[in-house]
């Protein structure tokens, strides 16, 4: 069956918004995407289990989040939440208690939202960081991602001030800070994933071009470093900015995406200590974002600064991947999301 997938975009330039395109995972062909949601930047998106998309959103001074009903082409506007502020950077949804979470990196905070009957966005809470590291970057907190761990806690990561914070989510979608970890100043934490061990987590640093394991406590809600590798050659001498980062299914291999040395690294994780399989070009500038399909056999990634997506098929036992395309046109993409609820 063909698989629908998504791209947020920034639309500072040629962009309509968020795009769709089918994927076909038997021969790896991609269709050219075409505009479906006309909004400025949906920076980042995700599907709900039970079909709504949600996006960052802008209107002109404003900005927030949206969410779209997928069922129909025409993408109904549902609800929206928009206010005098620069728009969020990261947006996941919460299926066990219709919370949805944002970060910001521009204001340095987290909101939650009640998503009610799927009709109306409620601000429940905002939390706001402070601090700041020493790169020019980290003039103060820049919280670039918030997520639910696998026991249902948040957890933030802030580029900023280096920082990875754990909170409980209470019934009426409130934050209790539970415990931070400090990473090595000037780290530049962007992004995590969980592996399937539901204790073990890969964070990428994006000012370091670092990849660390972590190890996840759940009884005390607290991160641990286990050790830290470069995403790129030690030899490169210009700049880079780490963005993505996606784990196979098995929790065999890790991927990081590279901006400015403009390749993906491919990690082999089985003993949690990485080891560097390969550097593959994404054949274009700036990949910001990239996604496993949901077969895990192929990987997608888009160039925000060349307009380009490239499709690599990946070999699901040595976790390598292979150049398939890389000329499929998409302006200014910043984010790649196979819908789930197609599978
Ligand atoms: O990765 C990055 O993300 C931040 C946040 O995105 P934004 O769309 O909210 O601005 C961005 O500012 C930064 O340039 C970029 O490297």
């Amino acid at each position: 069956m063909k698989e629908n997938i998504y791209f947020g975009t920034y639309t500072k330039k040629s962009s309509q918004g968020i795009y769709r395109a089918t994927f076909d995972p038997t021969t790896g062909t991609l269709s050219t995407p075409q505009p479906v949601v006309a909004v400025e930047n949906p920076t980042y998106l995700t599907i709900s289990p039970d079909n709504t998309l949600l996006t960052i959103a802008k209107e002109g001074p404003l900005g927030g989040i949206a969410a779209y009903d997928p069922s129909q082409d025409s993408y109904a506007l549902l609800a929206d939440a928009l206010t005098e502020e620069p728009n969020p950077c990261y947006i996941a949804y919460d299926q066990k208690r219709h919370f949805i979470y944002t970060a910001n990196y521009h204001t340095g905070q987290i909101k939650v939202y009640q998503f009610d009957n799927g009709k109306a966005l409620t601000l429940c809470d905002t939390v706001t960081h402070k601090g700041y590291g020493p790169r020019h970057e980290q003039d103060s907190a820049h919280i670039h991602y918030t997520d639910l761990t696998p026991d249902g806690r948040l957890v933030a990561v802030d580029l900023g001030n280096d920082t990875i914070t754990t909170y409980d989510v209470t019934e009426t979608g409130k934050l209790k800070f539970v415990a931070v970890l400090k990473t090595k100043p000037g780290l530049g934490p962007r992004h995590l994933v969980f592996a399937p061990d539901n204790e073990t987590a890969y964070l990428v640093g994006e000012l370091s071009s670092t990849l660390s394991t972590l190890h996840y406590d759940k009884n005390g809600g607290t991160f641990a470093l286990l050790n830290t590798v470069s995403t790129i050659p030690e030899n490169w001498g210009q700049h880079n900015g780490a963005a993505a980062i996606k784990i196979s299914q098995d929790g065999h291999f890790v991927y990081v995406s590279n901006r400015g040395h403009d390749s993906v690294a491919v990690f082999d994780v089985t003993t949690k200590k990485p080891q560097l399989l390969q550097l593959v070009d994404t054949k274009g500038a700036f990949p910001r974002d990239f996604a496993l399909d949901l077969t895990d056999k192929f990987l997608v990634v888009v160039n925000q600064e060349t307009d380009n997506i490239s499709v690599y098929q990946r070999d699901q036992a040595q976790g390598t991947l292979t150049l398939l395309s890389q000329d499929i046109p998409l302006p200014e993409g910043v984010c790649v999301y196979f819908d789930p609820t197609n599978a």
